[in-house]
C-alpha cells in the first residue's frame, strides 16, 4: 500500500472503526474508562452504512426527521408510522451500530402502557436496539416500564424540542433556578433505569456537573465538551442543512455544496449530449 489515505482507513481510520457490535454495556464501559464516543442521527440505509463503516458506535433515528426528512417546522407533527420505515432502513444499513429510535410526540406521554406499546413497535417492526424519549422526572414511570420489558431507554433532558411550545421557543435550559430541575431530571432518569441521557442546550458547567454525578453516560448537544459523548444531526454535521443552524453545530464537511455541484454537472452534461458517453452505453 502507498502512504496515501485510502478509502478503507481514511485520515481518521486509526481512531475510529471499532468493528464490534455496539451494545449498551460497551457505552457504560467507555464511561468507566473515560473514553468519549460520538453519536449521529441517520434516517436511511445509505447514510447509515457510511456512518456504521466510519465506526460511529451509536446511530439515532431522530424525530428530527420531521424537519430534515419531511420538512415540518417542528418535531411535533411526525408520527410513528412516518418514523418506522426510516428505522428499518437504518438498521439494515448499520450492522455494527447500536440503533436508537426516537419516540415521537404523542406516543408515550399519557402512561407507561402507552410508552411500552410504542417502544415495542419500534423494537418489533423497526428492529431498533433501544428507544429514546424526551423528559426527566415527568416520564420516570415510562422509562421504568419500558426498561423492565427489556427495552433499553436513552433519556433526553434540557431543551426537549417536542415541548417547544411550553419552553418558550428554542432556548438554553437549566439557567438559574432551572439548574436544580435539570439535576433532578438527570437523577430521575438514571434511577428509573435509563442507560444513557441526552442533554440538549444546557450550560457547559452544569452539564459537566451532571456528567460527574451520574454513573450512566451523558450525550451532549449544545452541552459542552465534558459530556461522555456528543450527538449532532448528520445534515448539520456534514454541511447539508440549508439555511442557518444552531450555535452548537460545527460543520465538518460541505456535502450540500458537493451535491449541488454534482447535480449541476450532471444536468450540464445531459443538456450538451456528453453524458451518457460510449462507456455508459450498451
Ligand atoms: N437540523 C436539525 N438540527 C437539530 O439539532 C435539531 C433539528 N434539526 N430538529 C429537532 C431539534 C430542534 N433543535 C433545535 C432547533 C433550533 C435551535 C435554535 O434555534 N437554537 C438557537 C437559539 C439558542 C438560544 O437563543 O437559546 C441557537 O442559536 O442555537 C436549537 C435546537 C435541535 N434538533
Ligand atoms: C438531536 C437529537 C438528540 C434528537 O433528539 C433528534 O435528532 O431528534
Ligand atoms: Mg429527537
Amino acid at each position: 500500500m502507498s502512504d496515501s489515505v485510502t478509502p478503507e482507513t481514511g485520515a481518521y481510520g486509526a481512531v475510529s472503526t471499532p468493528k464490534r457490535k455496539t451494545r449498551v454495556h460497551h457505552l457504560q464501559q467507555m464511561k468507566s474508562e473515560g473514553e468519549r464516543w460520538s453519536m449521529l442521527t441517520a434516517y436511511d440505509f445509505s447514510t447509515a452504512k457510511i456512518f456504521d463503516d466510519a465506526g460511529i458506535p451509536v446511530l439515532l433515528v431522530g424525530d428530527s426527521a420531521a424537519n430534515v426528512v419531511y420538512g415540518y417546522d417542528t418535531t411535533v407533527p411526525i408520527t410513528i408510522d412516518e418514523l418506522l420505515p426510516l428505522v428499518r432502513g437504518v438498521v439494515r444499513g448499520a450492522p455494527h451500530a447500536l440503533v436508537v429510535a426516537d419516540l415521537p410526540f404523542g406516543s408515550y406521554e399519557t402512561s407507561a402502557q402507552q410508552a411500552l406499546a410504542s417502544a415495542t413497535r419500534f423494537m418489533k417492526e423497526g428492529q431498533a436496539h433501544a428507544v429514546k424519549f424526551e423528559g426527566g422526572e415527568r416520564v420516570a414511570d415510562q422509562i421504568a416500564a419500558v426498561t423492565a420489558a427489556g427495552i433499553p431507554v436513552m433519556a433526553h433532558i434540557g431543551f426537549t424540542p417536542q415541548s417547544v411550545n411550553t419552553l418558550g421557543g428554542f432556548r438554553v435550559q437549566g439557567r438559574g433556578d432551572g439548574a436544580d430541575q435539570l439535576i433532578a431530571d438527570a437523577i430521575a432518569v438514571q434511577e428509573a433505569g435509563a442507560f444513557s441521557v441526552v442533554m440538549e442546550m444546557v450550560p457547559a458547567e452544569l452539564a459537566a456537573q451532571v456528567t460527574r454525578k451520574l454513573t450512566i453516560p451523558t450525550v451532549g448537544i449544545g452541552a459542552g465538551h465534558e459530556c461522555d459523548a456528543q450527538v449532532l444531526v448528520w445534515q448539520d454535521m456534514a454541511g447539508y442543512t440549508a439555511g442557518r443552524t444552531a450555535k452548537f453545530v460545527k460543520k465538518f464537511g460541505n456535502v450540500g455544496d458537493e451535491l449541488r455541484n454534482a447535480a449541476l454537472a450532471y444536468d450540464n452534461e445531459v443538456k450538451r449530449g456528453i453524458f451518457p458517453a460510449p462507456e455508459h452505453t450498451f
